[in-house]
């Protein structure tokens, strides 16, 4: 297969392909199919502090760089990405279980953040500020953070990692990154891409591991990192607060969602489907954006119900390979379990399946594109992350009622809304407690726009101008002395 030629078996460590010390290996298992793709290095805590020793040493040398000698060398990365892109989608959907199609516009929307940083590497500005005082000005000048560690989810395998390593080289940081057992093949293809375009030794490291609390623990806690960039579950998300707090490691969070996408009776119907389609079922529900409850107002609940269901039961249930299939497997046995309990105790409490509320014969891990309708207020399914492709749909009385509803949540990322009255717009708009709102529009990521969350949905923001800042440090510098 294609893929094989951007297949890595080992670790990447200050440069080069590495056993794990103890010589120990764990598989990677092809979720559609229940097979071993391969074997890799099995990191244990001292791979993890080699890795973060080889980044401490690329540090003054890859911040020494100028802005464009940065931007150069991503910008070589970006091309050689592209020119393998389909290669990489293969190896994607092969260890992850999306589309095929999806999984190639992963890799171009991974791409995109490398290309972005490395424009932005250069507009690393400044401030001159005057000063109360005549014989001196005020400068604000940006400086690297130090050495990151980014721990990475399996859901967006390519994008997550390029996400974090994008702006941290372009900020002048080296980076140690641990990505998910489930799916690390595509974080070291990335990696050989980037020794490929002159990303010197040290300054990407890849700890891939099947020990995430011990490696986990190295990373979060080492006094030479300065920075820790984490995106998954709001649970492990707290661990590795508390695990900084030692040393006051500056924080990147991206945890997880609660998505409400509310549907207005002034909504163009249509386009409220299609984006709650696309909103819901993208990478078999499992974002941290996806919709996760419904919210459709009274005079249009059935006629949103029902075209929904026959929309969403057209959707092909498959292996990556096959053609026009929309959703892949889930990523393991823990995942399906999860969507079974809660399609159970929403059922036991009221509710009824319009469409699925089953797994797929396709195989033990694919479940079945599910609407839940007449959904209680109290089912779990509202309150905790679906991560699955199971859609609940909740009837609500006025604006005031949907605004209520959506906001009652610890969770705080994404919003969807449809409506056409533009005050309603606003309004709505600017009640939601969400770091990202999309309006009329079921999909909202971009590269250009700041993504990231309120409340417990984390801390920081990626992508964007403002997705440098993460990974810089303001120094004011007092220049004084300067009257004759
Ligand atoms: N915000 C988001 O995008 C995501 C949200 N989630 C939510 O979390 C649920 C569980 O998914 P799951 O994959 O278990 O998410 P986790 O939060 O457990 O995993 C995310 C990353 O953290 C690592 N990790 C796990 N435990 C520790 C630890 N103690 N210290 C440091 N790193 C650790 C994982 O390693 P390893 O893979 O080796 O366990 C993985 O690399 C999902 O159902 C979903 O609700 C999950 C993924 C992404
Ligand atoms: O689930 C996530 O954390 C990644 C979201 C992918 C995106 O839409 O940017």
């Amino acid at each position: 297969m294609a893929f094989d030629q951007v297949l890595h078996q080992k670790a990447f460590i200050n440069g080069a392909s590495v056993d794990s010390s103890d010589g120990a290996q764990f598989a990677v298992i092809n979720p559609a199919t229940g097979e071993t793709i391969t074997q890799i290095s099995d990191c244990t805590a001292r791979d993890a502090e080699k890795a973060i020793a080889s980044a401490k040493a690329a540090l003054k040398p890859w911040a020494a760089k100028t802005a464009k000698e940065r931007c150069e060398i991503m910008r070589r990365w970006f091309d050689i990405v592209i020119e393998h892109e389909q290669e990489l989608a293969e190896l994607l959907s092969t260890e992850q279980g999306k589309p095929l199609a999806e999984a190639l516009g992963e890799i171009r929307y991974g791409a995109a953040y490398i290309e972005w940083f490395a424009e932005e590497a250069r507009r690393t500005y400044g401030d001159l500020i005057p000063s109360a005082k005549g014989d001196a000005r005020i400068l604000v000048m940006k400086q690297p953070v130090g050495v990151v560690a980014a721990i990475t989810p399996w859901n967006f395998p390519n994008a997550m990692i390029a996400r974090k390593a994008a702006p941290a080289l372009a900020a002048g940081c080296p980076i140690v990154i641990k990505p998910a057992e489930d799916t690390p093949l595509s974080a070291l293809a990335l990696a050989q891409m980037a020794k490929l375009a002159g990303v010197p030794e040290g300054v990407i490291n890849i700890v891939t591991t099947s020990k995430a609390q011990e490696v986990g623990q190295v990373l979060t806690t080492h006094q030479d990192v300065a920075k820790v960039s984490f995106t998954g579950s709001t649970e492990v998300g707290r661990i590795i607060m508390r695990n900084g707090a030692e040393t006051i490691k500056k924080l990147s969070l991206e945890l997880g969602g609660n998505a409400p996408f509310i549907v207005f009776d002034d909504a163009d119907l249509d386009r409220a489907v299609d984006g709650a389609l696309m909103s819901k079922y993208r990478n078999s529900g499992q974002t941290c954006v996806c919709a996760n409850r419904i919210y459709v107002q009274a005079g249009i609940y059935d006629a949103f119900v029902e075209k929904f269901s026959a929309k969403a039961a057209e959707l092909k249930v498959g292996g990556a390979f096959e053609s026009d299939v929309a959703l892949g497997p889930l990523i393991n046995t823990e995942a399906v379990a999860k969507v079974e309990e809660l399609v159970a105790d929403a059922i036991e409490k009221g509710a009824s399946a319009t469409i699925g509320g089953s797994k797929s014969d396709k195989g033990d891990l694919f479940y079945n594109p599910t609407i839940l309708r007449d959904v209680s207020r109290n089912a779990r399914v509202l309150r905790e992350e679906i991560f699955g492709p199971v859609a609940p749909v909740i009837k609500f009385k006025d604006e005031a009622d949907a605004i209520t509803l959506a906001n009652d949540s610890e969770f705080g990322l994404a919003g969807y809304f449809f409506s056409k009255d533009l005050g309603r717009v606003w309004r709505v708009a600017e009640a939601l407690e969400c770091g990202i709102v999309g309006v009329n529009e079921g999909v909202t990521s971009a590269v250009e726009a700041p993504f990231g969350g309120v409340k417990q949905s984390g801390l920081g923001r990626e992508g964007s101008h403002y997705g440098l800042d993460d990974y810089l440090e303001l120094k004011y510098v007092l220049m004084g002395g300067l009257a004759e």
